[in-house]
């Protein structure tokens, strides 16, 4: 059974060690899961005296007024031989065997927080006893309760020691040693009142009822300690302390108990009550019901742990990995990260991810929209058909076709897809522009390192600048190839113009008749929609090599480049994350580690069973 509670004490200790104690952490914690016996009651009631008995040692700051300003987690661990000795969290690996320099370490603890004051601090103090006379236990003593604020303290007093008392007793798991002292009505007990309020039922209260030797002459507590009045769910124990007149005197802790133990025999109220009275008795009872307290609760640890344990993991997924020390690391990191926004770009297009079928949409719907307006009828105007036909002649009129004149023509028609090709350039690379900065948003990698995820922004879209100034050239060389080499066959097929009419009195421009400039303008027209037909398609091509094919194979190229050259102090700045972002990815493998350690620690104890 000793286990369970070193178990409890080990478990108390890391949680202790890395400050896991509650309020400040989000997450559930294990020290809200695991039992533990805080003692409570106003101020000098008794409460250190008590602890002090319970452990059979002399070592708590003692004094008038409010002594206990700050909570002291005391660890009990019996060792089955050696000298005792006692150690602080705050100061590992320091063994105390004076237990007079324990108490003064504990006075200046409490000052190092709260200063040389009155004043109150919820940070508790870690010290653990480990000595053949005592039980294993884990007890807290807690600053006593009171009704006025005194001089040096703030009005708040009162109100933040209830606080702060009740925040531990509160939890259900807290076993509450409510300290009241027998020379006072119970009625006016702040222990009982204050017990009462977080465990109504008193299921997991303990009654000490301390200096029954300082009862007035002809009253006793046999009442009390019998259950007749003030009942409580566990009888009352009562118990007699060193009186200040016998702390002035040195009388040791041995000397006390059996003065404990004589007093309670040897009184004629007490004596058919002294096997269950005293504070060795106190400390056995506290102990059992510790033990199968934890015996119950050992199911519900386990399945804290275990999903303590998911949380945390999940978190620090989420948290990213820690950045290297040296510039190898570092370099090695940013290029995980840079490959895992890739990743998700490549995603949006390949339809892994929303976005990417917007190219589609562009080549679908926008360019043969654009190419459908193009309505040639400027360009192929009678007008303009017989001006250029006319002027290509030069000084003599065409003989069988107007090679020259369908030139301009042509020329002069496809010269207008220029305008629809760059805007599907354009418009692909707000697409692509866009699907960066969705990926950059999506990659969770990036998300601790605002400087890096700037540059990766600013070197992809750099990147797609220079895309879409080839794929532009590449697509308007497109129409120019068209416009520079003309298809034979269409025009091998056409039937050869013979009468071309007009009047060659009149003006220049009526050289040819009308049915003859009209036939010319279709042949064109029917030429540039062949033409149109084939860019449609050809297009489409040029923009997703130039520019989507591109980017997915090479958006960060330049930028790894670059890195390469980069030294270690330029990439720590791209892995400046913030600290706040640090500070939790460092608590949450501390926590980690400890949960991990309480899930083993747990087994071991459970497969011994
Ligand atoms: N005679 C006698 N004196 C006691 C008994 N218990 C405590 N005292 C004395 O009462 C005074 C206060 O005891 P503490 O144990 O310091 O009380 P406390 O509740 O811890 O005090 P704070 O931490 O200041 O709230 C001391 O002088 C003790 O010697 C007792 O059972 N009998």
């Amino acid at each position: 059974m000793d286990t369970l509670i070193n178990l409890v004490n080990k478990l108390q200790k890391a949680c202790t060690a890395l400050g896991d104690f509650g309020e400040e952490s989000s997450l559930p914690t294990l020290w809200d899961a695991l039992p533990t016996i805080a003692v409570v009651g106003g101020q000098s009631s008794g409460k250190s005296s008590v602890l002090e008995s319970v452990v059979g040692k002399d070592f708590l700051p003692r004094g008038s007024g409010i002594v206990t300003r700050r909570p002291l987690v005391l660890q009990l661990h019996k060792i089955e031989e050696g000298k005792e000795y006692a150690e602080f969290a705050h100061l590992p690996r320091k063994w105390f065997t004076d237990f007079a320099a324990v108490r003064k370490e504990i006075g200046d603890e409490t000052d190092r927080v709260t200063g040389r004051t009155k004043q109150i601090s919820s940070v508790p103090i870690y010290l653990s006893i480990y000595s053949p006379n005592v039980v294993n236990l884990t007890l807290i003593d807690l600053p006593g309760l009171t009704k006025i604020a005194v001089e040096g303290q703030s009005d708040s007093i009162v109100q933040d020691i209830e606080n702060m008392v009740r925040s531990y007793i509160e939890k259900p798991n807290c076993i509450i040693l409510a300290v009241s002292p027998a020379n006072q009505d119970l009625a006016t007990s702040d222990a009982i009142k204050i017990s009462r309020e977080v465990d109504p039922k008193g299921e997991r209260t303990f009654g000490v009822l301390t200096k029954i030797d300082l009862m007035d002459k002809g009253t006793d507590a046999v009442d009390i300690l019998e259950g007749r009045s003030h009942r409580l769910k566990f009888p009352w124990i009562g118990v007699v302390n060193r009186s200040q007149a016998d702390i002035n005197q040195n009388i040791d802790m041995i000397a006390a108990r059996r003065k404990e133990r004589e007093y309670f025999f040897n009184s004629p109220e007490y004596s058919h009550l002294a096997n269950r009275m005293g504070s060795e008795h106190l400390g056995k009872v506290l102990s059992r019901h510790l033990e199968s307290l934890i015996k119950s609760r050992i199911p519900g640890l386990q399945s804290l742990i275990n999903k303590a344990i998911l949380d945390l993991e999940t978190e620090l997924n989420r948290l990213g990995n820690p950045i290297a020390a040296d510039s190898g690391g570092k370099l090695y990191m940013i290029m995980e990260i840079c490959r895992a926004f890739d990743q998700t770009f490549k995603e949006h297009l390949d339809g892994i991810r929303a976005g990417g079928e917007k190219v589609y949409g562009v080549f679908e719907n926008q360019l043969p929209s654009a190419l459908k307006r193009l309505q040639f009828d400027k360009q192929l105007s009678m007008e303009n058909v017989r001006k250029l036909i006319t002027e290509a002649d030069g000084y003599q009129p065409h003989l069988i076709a107007p090679e020259q004149g369908y030139r301009r023509l042509i020329e002069s028609t496809l010269v207008t897809i220029k305008l629809p090709t760059e805007a599907v350039v354009d418009a692909v690379h707000d697409i692509l522009r866009d699907l960066v900065r969705k990926s950059i948003k999506e990659t969770k990698e990036l998300k601790n390192y605002p400087p890096l995820k700037v540059e990766v922004m600013n070197a992809a879209y750099e990147s797609l600048e220079r895309m879409k100034n080839e794929s532009k050239r590449a697509a308007l060389q497109l129409v120019d190839m068209e416009c520079s080499y003309l298809t034979v066959d269409f025009f091998r097929n056409l039937p050869q113009d013979v009468e071309k009419g007009g009047n060659p009195t009149h003006s220049i421009y009526d050289r040819y008749n009308d049915a003859y400039i009209r036939r010319v303008g279709s042949n064109v027209l029917a030429y540039v929609h062949m033409v149109v037909g084939t860019l449609r398609h050809s297009i489409p091509k040029s923009v997703v090599y130039c520019q989507v094919r591109e980017a997915k194979r090479s958006l960060l190229d330049r930028f790894f480049t670059e890195l390469g050259a980069k030294e270690g102090r330029q990439l720590g700045k791209l892995l400046d994350e913030d600290p706040e972002i640090t500070q939790r990815r460092q608590n949450t493998v501390k926590r980690l580690e400890l949960y991990r350690a309480a899930q083993c620690e747990i087994d071991t104890v459970v497969w011994a069973k």
